[in-house]
């Protein structure tokens, strides 16, 4: 299992499809390449990620001296000039590549053929009576070339079953992954708007009022705010994220509602309505392949996506991959946000109701270590807190008793959580983000993002039925209004990810490959 936890984890390294003018990545399947790409500029080159087999030099022991016993004695120099001729016969590279195997891999099975050929004590029969044929002049040299792949085959698998693996990478056609789905016509609704616009809220009436539903949200702490709603509102519900599962009903009774991080949607279960929570995420670079299964896979006689009117076309685009039709909605924010003329400059002007977003961890420390310092008292969210830990922050945060008036926090705010935030003030404008090759840079964050975490003060149904927003240097102010001023970014391309399934058939055909071997065929069969 863990072995194949590894390999899945791996294999989101791979790409990609375009199917029906949709676009999809997997942009650290992509680091692979690129990073292969900069060694050089042949993509074939991927094949160099390919290690041989190491397959020993004893013959059967019944083929012992038999070759020699037909056809005389075979000295180690007349073989070594019999394969040095081979390999350099023009008609054998030519037949090489018929067979998949590209200069790295000829060279690499020309040197464990000979190694395998010298080490031997006595050659294998046939191999025996052909090289003494080639010496006598009876056969060509080239007739040795089905022993010399034989043995290719032998130390690269995948060459066996190049077929099999060119229909499982076959990537093109993600919306048949998923055939339950695909049997039933499903009705799509978009609740398209910006953030605090209700969106969710009118989704999550439908799902309530559903005989079954799902919904499939960004973070564990909207499925467990979800979660402990419905349950609240007599709707029995379960939660469900990658570290734990409450049932509503008693342990090992499924209760019809599920509410579950988007990752762990169940793709075979029936519901009659499912919600899918901030769907223009299914561009993001390491998690939108959840999205976009989801969005794909879910069996919901009544699917609500919910999220950025950016990604309206895109979200189209998909469902007519699925022949289905999509119904928009668009709604417009609950309460005013303004943005602030001052920035908040030092310390001593934080008020009451602000949230400092930070996007780094030293950033957080050293702005709660100042506000401790100057004696105010501040709840603290970021990503990698446990979900009780960052619920109880913003319960004390939101407790208008409580005498903690402020937060900190990182972008982890920045998707649906209900905080009563009157300022949102942006300490820095700068996130560390993955570039195109994988690499981590520093980034002004995007129109998105500004405008998703600017979104959260003056949340509609807390204390402040208006909110606004600043940053903390007045060197980023200009910067946060100019963001602020445009609309999200269209969203044109969706992550993908191969299926489990996809990736056992990977494990099933190549039995006695190594873990890199079995991870980069489906990389070398693509191109
Ligand atoms: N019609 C309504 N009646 C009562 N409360 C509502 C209504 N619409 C929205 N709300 C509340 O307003 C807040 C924001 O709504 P909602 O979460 O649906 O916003 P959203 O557009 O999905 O934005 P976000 O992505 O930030 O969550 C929530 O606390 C929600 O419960």
């Amino acid at each position: 299992m863990h072995r194949f936890r590894r390999i899945f984890r791996s294999a989101s390294r791979l790409q990609l499809a375009s199917a029906s003018g949709v676009e999809f990545y997997s942009p650290s399947y992509c680091r692979i390449l690129l990073l292969r790409r900069e060694k050089s500029s042949d993509p074939s080159k991927v094949s160099n990620l390919f290690t041989p087999l190491l397959i020993k030099a004893e013959p059967e022991e019944s083929d012992m001296g038999v070759g020699k016993e037909l056809t005389g004695n075979i000295s180690k120099s007349e073989l070594i000039k019999v394969l040095n001729k081979f390999y350099t016969r023009p008609e054998v590279k030519q037949m090489c590549t018929e067979n998949g195997l590209d200069s790295y891999l000829q060279h690499q099975a020309y040197i464990s053929f000979r190694r395998y050929c010298l080490e031997c004590e006595s050659l294998p029969v046939d191999i025996h009576i052909v090289v003494s044929d080639i010496l006598k002049g009876a056969t060509h040299i080239t007739d040795m070339f089905p022993y010399f792949l034989k043995h290719a085959r032998q130390i690269f698998p995948h060459l066996d079953c190049m077929d099999d693996l060119k229909r499982i990478s076959d990537l093109t056609s993600p919306p048949s992954w998923y055939p339950s789905a695909r049997a039933i016509k499903r009705k799509i609704i978009f609740h398209a708007g910006p953030t605090n616009s209700g969106k969710t809220y009118r989704a999550l009436e439908r799902f309530l009022t559903a005989k079954s539903g799902v919904y499939c949200g960004p973070l564990k702490l909207l499925a467990a705010e979800v979660y402990k709603k419905a349950n609240e509102r007599g709707t029995p519900c379960d939660l469900v994220t990658g570290e734990e599962r409450k049932y509503s009903l008693g342990e090992g009774n499924p209760s019809p509602h599920v509410s579950c991080t988007v990752e762990m949607t169940a793709v075979n279960t029936p519901y009659e309505v499912a919600v899918i929570d901030e769907i223009q995420l299914l561009r993001d670079p390491g998690r939108g392949w959840a999205w976009t299964r989801a969005f794909l896979g879910v069996m919901a006689e009544e699917l609500h996506v919910c999220g950025e009117a950016a990604a309206i076309d895109l979200i189209s685009a998909l469902a007519l991959t699925c022949n289905e039709d999509v119904e928009v909605h668009t709604y417009k924010r609950l309460t005013d946000l303004k943005v602030e003329d001052e920035a908040v400059g030092n310390f001593e002007n934080v008020q009451a109701g602000d949230c400092i977003v930070c996007f780094s961890k030293n950033d957080i420390y050293s702005v709660s270590r100042t506000l401790e310092t100057n004696g105010r008292e501040a709840a603290v969210i970021y990503g990698g807190l446990p979900p009780g830990t960052k619920l109880a922050q913003a319960q004390k945060f939101n407790d208008p008793e409580s005498s903690c008036k402020l937060l900190i926090a990182t972008d982890a705010i920045g998707m649906g959580l209900n905080l009563s935030i009157k300022r949102v003030v942006f300490y820095s404008l700068i996130k560390p983000i993955m570039n195109d090759k994988g690499e981590k840079e520093l980034d002004v964050i995007s129109v998105s993002q500004a405008l998703q975490i600017a979104g959260r003060a003056g949340r509609f149904n807390t204390h402040y039925d208006k909110g606004s927003v600043t940053t903390f240097k007045a060197e980023d102010l200009p910067i946060l209004k100019n963001l602020l001023s445009q609309s999200p970014e269209e969203i044109t391309k969706a992550g993908l990810h191969p299926t489990a399934e996809q990736i056992e058939l990977y494990a099933y055909h190549l039995p006695n490959s190594t873990l890199s071997n079995l991870v980069v065929s489906p990389i070398l069969v693509i191109y």
